[in-house]
């Protein structure tokens, strides 16, 4: 069709000529046919020239003209002449035909690189369209996945949502088993507090005990018969006190572990505690992780969709833009990446999470048990505890039976009590005391080798030197509280010097386990008198404190220096009213109303007292120093009126002469210190032998303690003693009078007491 189409166009082409123009000769030009008839015949060399098809018809229409029908010969000539032409325009026709031809094949050869050229290009273009179709199917398949991977991660923070919904909730188990906690420390205060109440109340009963004391006097006669029996219910009551010991030591060692126990346990809560905060905060910084994780997924969520879009956008470009299709994917896979990595982090974040959600399970699950573990070591502390409680408490009323029935018939005797007190050896020294290991002289007995002779002793108590100053108030606490009962009370340390006089009546007030029995008395005091205002009784106390030195009263706690010295103004005159009383003219009195003032008392008293050198101790005390409390108790209730004193003497030492290598003044006070404690010793034995005289006089500490030697009052004598063997002459010394004076019948102490509306 082409072809012929082709071979037509250019017939046609040649038809558009004008005829006139088309048939001519060759170099000469050609006529047209037309013409040619008419005009002279073309000379017979000249070929013919046909421009179209026009000039073939014509020729083909040409008629033979002559002059007439016989003009043969014309007619022949025009034949011939017709003829050429003739031939000449099948010559034509045939050259024509060939360029035709030749047009034709090269029309044709054209076409087929056409056709090559467009198949081609429709391959191509198929090829772009598959392509594409197969871009566009991954482009779904991606499209589908992606969806696929938002929906997991939306599957992903819902759990996430719901965990961190379970971890609030652990949390809020946690505080509350933490408010419990609390809610249980406030219950064991309260019941502290009770407990306190409670010790109050027993103390009230002590009270009331030893009012029944004061009653028991007026049976006199009857416990003097009845003594012997108490005697062996006292060493019964002994026996049963040592076996309540032992089994109150075995509960205190159990109590001991329970405790540790419970210290562990709590160790144990609290490190489980540390831990619980630990794997909170680690659940919160992965908490935020996965918040920050979460709005980056977010984001890439509307990255993704943003990009959907222009993927929607791009699929209807698809055809039009393979570059940027391309692009397209290119983001497509890159974000498909970031998104395959952020779910990865997820997955590790998740994984991070429950690892610590477990972790924090399994601290709660700890620290439940520690709970339980505490509170089940807590109940069984109580019951160990209420079980010492009333161990204790059975020790107790049994030791305060004991000491009762022993002081009663000791102050049924008019005894002045001896306790003995062996310091630690503080040298490299060895120790030439032992104390006896069985029989009824354990705790009152002790025994002292001198020049290898063994010297037995036994006092009311003997303390070794294990002893602490707890230990020892203990045993004088009755004592202290009974001049709160109206009572004078004579405490003094007798010892040789660096035998611990001091540290017993003094200590270090400063240090809890190391006050002497000064510093706990007053304690005492001050709390039994705040407990008994609780029933009606209202106290005034005063206090003042003295020294004597060389024989001369000097006043520690006065302001002014020069009336503490030798010479000063003061004279410090003793004098003894009717009522046994004693005042000390121009000493000064301070009022006390708690125990921080009394405290600043005795430092302030400390400062001023004298101390000498000797060659046996670089600060022993070469005087005597009294303390004095007055009490004045009135009770509101029932008008009764109590008067009490406490003294409370820190001796000098008592070494002889040749021992303690003084001389000069040394030696004068040496003297003096003998002079005065060889008065006192003359005092007693005197007051026991009941000779008419008293020496009193004699010196000034005798003089100023003749209201408590003299009978009606309540005296300790404590013995010290250093144990080392460089000492044993001045402690058997100190033993034998010790022993005497323990022996010393000095008479039945008596209560200071009358009615408000009686004076
Ligand atoms: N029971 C004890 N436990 C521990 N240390 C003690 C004990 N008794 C005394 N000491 C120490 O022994 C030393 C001498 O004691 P302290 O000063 O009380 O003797 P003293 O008899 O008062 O002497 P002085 O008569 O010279 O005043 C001090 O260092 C004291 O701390």
């Amino acid at each position: 069709m082409a072809a012929r189409g082709a071979r037509t166009g250019s017939l046609h082409h040649k038809e558009n000529e004008p005829a006139g123009k088309r048939l001519r000769t060759g170099a000469a030009g050609r006529q047209p046919l037309s013409a040619a008839s008419t005009a002279p015949p073309p000379p017979a060399d000249e070929p013919m020239v046909f421009a179209g098809r026009e000039d073939v018809e014509t020729l083909l229409n040409e008629k033979m003209k002559g002059k007439n029908k016989m003009d043969f010969k014309g007619k022949s000539e025009q034949m011939m002449e017709y003829i050429k032409k003739l031939r000449a325009c099948i010559k034509w026709l045939l050259e024509r035909e060939d360029a035709n031809l030749a047009q034709i094949a090269k029309l044709s050869s054209d076409l087929e690189a056409a056709e090559t050229q467009h198949s081609e290009k429709v391959t191509q273009l198929q090829n772009a369209l598959q392509e594409s179709k197969e871009i566009y199917e991954e482009l779904q398949k991606q499209y589908a996945s992606l969806q696929e991977a938002l929906k997991k991660v939306e599957a992903e923070k819902t759990d996430a949502l719901r965990s961190l919904g379970n971890e609030k909730e652990a949390k809020l188990a946690v505080e509350s088993s933490r408010n419990e906690i609390l809610e249980n420390l406030k219950k064991a205060q309260l019941e502290e507090k009770c407990l306190h109440d409670q010790i109050e109340m027993l103390q009230g009963t002590n009270k009331r005990l030893q009012e029944y004391n004061t009653s028991l006097q007026t049976y006199n006669s009857q416990l003097q018969a009845d003594a012997k029996t108490h005697g062996e219910t006292i060493n019964r009551l002994q026996r049963e006190k040592n076996t309540m010991v032992e089994t109150m030591n075995g509960l205190k060692d159990h109590a001991n572990s329970v405790k540790n126990q419970l210290d562990l346990s709590k160790s144990l809560q609290s490190e489980v505690a540390k831990q619980k905060n630990d794997l909170l905060k680690e659940v919160d910084s992965i908490r935020n992780e996965l918040q920050r994780a979460r709005e980056d997924r977010d984001k890439k969520s509307a990255q993704v969709d943003s990009l959907l879009n222009e993927l929607g956008t791009y699929k209807e470009l698809t055809g039009r833009s393979a570059v940027e299709l391309d692009n397209a994917v290119t983001r497509s896979t890159a974000l498909e990446e970031t998104c395959s990595s952020q779910r990865e982090t997820i997955k590790t974040l998740e994984i991070k999470l429950a690892a610590a959600t477990e972790k924090l399970k399994m601290s709660d699950l700890t620290a439940m048990e520690a709970m339980t573990e505490y509170e089940n070591q807590k109940k069984m502390l109580a019951d160990l505890q209420s079980r010492l409680q009333e161990a204790e408490q059975q020790i107790l009323d049994g030791e305060k039976l004991r000491k009762k029935l022993h002081n009663t018939i000791l102050e049924l005797k008019g005894n002045i009590r001896v306790f003995c007190r062996v310091r630690p050896v503080l040298s490299n020294e060895s120790g030439a005391v032992t104390y006896p290991k069985s029989g009824e002289n354990i705790g009152r007995g002790i025994e002292l080798i001198h020049n290898a002779q063994e010297y037995s002793f036994t006092f009311d108590k003997v303390f070794d030197h294990s002893a602490s100053q707890e230990d020892v108030f203990i045993e004088i606490s009755q004592l202290v509280q009974s001049a709160l009962d109206g009572y004078k009370v004579c405490i003094f340390a007798y010892g040789q010097t660096g035998s611990g006089k001091t540290h017993t009546m003094m200590g270090n007030p400063e240090v809890e386990e190391q006050k002497g029995m000064i510093p706990r008395s007053l304690e005492q005091i001050f709390q039994a008198s705040q407990v008994l205002n609780s029933q009606g009784w209202k106290y005034k106390m005063q206090a003042s404190m003295l020294e004597i030195y060389n024989e001369t009263i000097r006043d520690l706690l006065s302001t002014n220096r020069v009336a503490t010295q030798d010479g000063g103004s003061s004279k410090y005159n003793i004098k003894h009213d009717a009522n046994g009383n004693t005042h000390v003219s121009d000493l000064t009195v301070v009022n006390v109303t708690s125990i921080s003032e009394v405290s600043s008392l005795l430092r302030r008293a400390a400062q001023s007292r004298s101390v000498g050198r000797t060659q046996m101790n670089e600060e022993s005390s070469r005087s005597h120093c009294v303390f004095t409390l007055r009490i004045f108790g009135v009770n509101e209730g029932t008008d009764q009126q109590v008067q009490g004193v406490l003294n409370l003497i820190d001796l000098a030492g008592s070494e002889r002469l040749n021992k303690s290598g003084a001389t000069g003044d040394r030696l004068k006070e040496t003297q003096a210190i003998n002079k005065s404690l060889s008065s006192l010793s003359d005092v007693i034995f005197s007051i026991a032998k009941k000779e008419e005289h008293v020496p009193f006089r004699n010196s000034k500490l005798t003089y100023l303690l003749q209201p408590c030697l003299g009978g009606d009052s309540k005296t300790l004598m404590f013995v010290n003693l250093s144990p080392e063997t460089s000492s044993t002459a001045e402690s058997l010394c100190s033993l034998r009078f010790a022993a005497r004076v323990n022996s010393c019948e000095i008479g039945i102490p008596r209560r200071q007491t009358q009615m408000r509306n009686s004076q």
